[in-house]
């Protein structure tokens, strides 16, 4: 059952008790709970997700941040960012980070699952065995709204898992362009150019390709960790409770096995200072609290670097909160001659009341789709790799950075939305970085303070050469005539670069770092805090074993984004889902459980969860609702 305070759970003891009911934590407490003999317990610090539009619209994905449901942190001062501080949002409510986030659903390339297990040791990381994994979690409802999308066009790669992913709703200008001139690109002579490739599915193993951006919204509604797993499991099994709006404060150490530190037991409370409560797990502890939340668990419980840590140490697990990646993004604007962009949506309630109304009424209109109908994965240039600057990506099929479309200005807090003109942006984001940050923790501090989180943003020459080229390649992507024929202005549709870039578009090299140094971000995937050991090192190089399993302690697990010990080259929640279904299996199997389910245990649709038509929000306004954690957004 569902509970809002842990004073009135019926027990304290559980036989698993998973810490966080996010993207990784929903699945692994579902999967565990189709074992009706085990009594599974969820604690999550977040809030219930029913009936909140902004996650539940795909839309309106940007309106959560910075609302009650975002954690609303911020990075310490980035000195590749001109000293800016930037916001990390994670979700606080139940799907974590998947209610949250901007459905992208890319699952990464062949190369990187082969690498994990190169790296690891473990070949049930490589592709072979995670294809299969991924197949548990999705399933692609084909969009109801899109004439111009044919059967052909139709990914195969998803399965019959529970979450539904679709394809954008509605055909957007930038769309047709995208994918002729990458079919006229992939063809030409010029190797340059030749990077550029058209894909139906990038999920398929070679995820090079520019195609229609798959989300997790089958249907028109987004589905999470939570309507897809969590919520179909408390409405059909009485062995499994979840408890919202709880904060764990540290993982306590329940016994001795010979020379080794137990840790089963869990210690909560709902507000700084308040009471505290221990729960405690027969079997296993599973922390799947996400790079962040994860790392400052471990940190406040005395498992991490003694070098930081010092006579607080229980544990010295040096690569506690190390290791930390996420993928920068900068956005480029162009003016466009057409009034159909979203930028008259983004400034016209109206416009939003119509569109509100139709989703409402049938799942369908712009609303029902992601900001985002067409991006592309690709190589950087051959020439670019020298001796001394090496292709950092997990292979030669696993792609270097990014281009996403996107039919309209897109706003931040450095760029804000101009009150006047039509637009169209690409991201360009570097899906290889090699700039390495950390979570730390101050001393003293308690897990109602946000940890030190540092992205070390375009922190290396790879990493900001490798984004001037990424924007020099949108620039070539839109400025390139094939047979004479120019996509993008053949009929008038892009004009100039605007605004900030336009400096930088015309401008040198220098002129292009010194833009991204002033507006750059990241896309939110950070990834790397509690990292899987290497077979080369003997493992001795990481916070969890393969079967991620915490190093130098019994009874805790780790299964979140944290574990990733290299960065996907995707946009990053396939990944920890199809690492959750492989996490799931592993504790069945060292736990004597059955394993190995390949059905669709939650077939039910995901709950309904639509309230009647509200005003709609004000797309323009990001701050609708703080946080109460108030942790000083900007
Ligand atoms: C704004 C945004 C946009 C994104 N866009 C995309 C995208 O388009 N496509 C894509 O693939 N990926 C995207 N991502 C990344 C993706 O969502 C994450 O990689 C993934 O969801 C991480 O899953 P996780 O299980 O590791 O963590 P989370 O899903 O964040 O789950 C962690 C959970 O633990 C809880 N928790 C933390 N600390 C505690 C504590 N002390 N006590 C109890 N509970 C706690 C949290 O509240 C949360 O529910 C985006 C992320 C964000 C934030």
């Amino acid at each position: 059952a569902l509970f809002t305070d842990p004073a009135d759970l019926p027990s304290t003891n559980y036989d698993f008790i998973v810490i966080g009911a996010g993207t990784a934590g929903s699945v692994v407490a579902s999967r565990l709970s189709e074992d009706l003999t085990k009594k599974v317990l969820v604690i999550e610090a977040g809030v219930d997700d029913t009936g909140n539009l902004n996650v539940e619209v795909p839309f309106f994905a940007p309106l959560a941040l910075g609302t009650a449901v975002d954690w609303n942190y911020t990075t310490v001062a980035q000195p590749g960012l001109n000293g800016r501080s930037i916001t990390v949002p994670r979700g606080y409510v139940l799907g974590g980070s998947s209610a949250i986030n901007f459905l992208g659903w890319t699952l990464g390339s062949q190369d990187y699952y082969n690498k994990l297990a190169s790296i690891t040791g473990d070949s049930g990381w490589g592709w072979a065995s995670m294809q299969g994994f991924f197949k548990r979690v999705s399933t692609l409802v084909p969009p109801t709204d899109n004439p111009t999308i044919t059967p052909d066009e139709i990914p195969t790669s998803n399965g019959n898992g529970p979450l539904h992913v679709n394809l954008p709703n509605v055909d957007l200008e930038p769309d047709q362009r995208v994918f002729a001139s990458a079919k006229s690109f992939q063809s030409s002579s010029d190797s340059n150019l030749k990077r550029f490739k058209y894909t139906t599915d990038q999920n398929n193993g070679n995820a090079i390709g520019f195609g229609y951006n798959q989300v997790n919204a089958g249907g028109g509604s987004r589905t999470t960790s939570a309507t897809a797993y969590l919520h179909p499991a408390l409405n059909s099994r009485n062995n499994i409770d979840v408890v919202i709006n709880t904060r764990v404060t540290r993982l306590v150490k329940s016994g001795d096995a010979g020379s080794v530190p137990v840790f089963k037991s869990v210690e909560v409370a709902t507000s700084k200072g308040g009471a505290k409560t221990t729960f405690t797990a027969s079997k296993e502890v599973i922390l799947s609290a996400g790079t962040i939340g994860t790392a400052q668990i471990l940190l406040l419980s005395g498992i991490g670097p003694q070098a930081d840590l010092g006579s607080k140490t229980i544990v010295n697990a040096p690569q506690v909160g190390k290791n930390v990646r996420d993928h920068p993004l900068l956005s480029l604007f162009w003016s466009v001659n057409s009034n159909r962009t979203y930028d008259d949506f983004l400034r016209d309630s109206s416009l939003q009341n119509t569109a509100l109304n139709e989703w409402f009424a049938t799942k369908g209109g712009i609303f029902s789709a992601s900001p985002v109908n067409v991006l592309g994965f690709m190589r950087l240039p051959q020439t670019f790799f020298t001796p001394a600057r090496p292709d950092p990506a997990s292979g030669p099929n696993a792609p270097n950075t990014e281009l996403i479309f996107v039919d309209g200005f897109v706003p931040s807090d450095t760029n804000p939305l101009p009150a006047t003109g039509h637009f169209m942006s690409i991201i360009c984001v570097l899906l290889s970085p090699t700039s390495v940050g950390s979570i730390k923790i101050s001393s003293n501090t308690d897990i109602f303070t946000q940890p030190l989180i540092d992205y070390n943003v375009l922190g290396t020459d790879f990493d900001t050469q490798a984004m001037v080229q990424a924007m020099k390649d949108a620039q070539t992507y839109v400025g390139t005539s094939v047979g004479g024929v120019n996509q993008f202005t053949k009929d008038g549709y892009l004009q100039d670069p605007f605004g900030s870039f336009a400096p930088a578009a015309s401008g040198s090299d220098a002129d292009k770092i010194a833009f991204m140094r002033a507006h750059a971000d990241t896309i939110h995937h950070p990834v790397g805090s509690a990292r899987m050991g290497s077979a080369a090192s003997g493992g001795s190089d990481g916070v969890v074993d393969s079967r991620l399993r915490v190093k130098g302690v019994s009874g805790l697990r780790i299964v979140d984004a944290s574990v990733l010990p290299i960065i996907p080259e995707a946009h990053t929640q396939a990944a920890v889902y199809t690492v959750a279904e492989r996490a799931s299996d592993l504790i069945k199997q060292d736990n004597g459980m059955s394993s190995g389910s390949t059905t669709n245990s939650h077939a039910s649709a995901p709950p309904a969860h639509s309230p009647p038509p509200p005003p709609p929000p004000h797309l323009g306004n990001q701050h609708n609702g703080p946080n109460p954690n108030g942790h000083g957004h900007h």
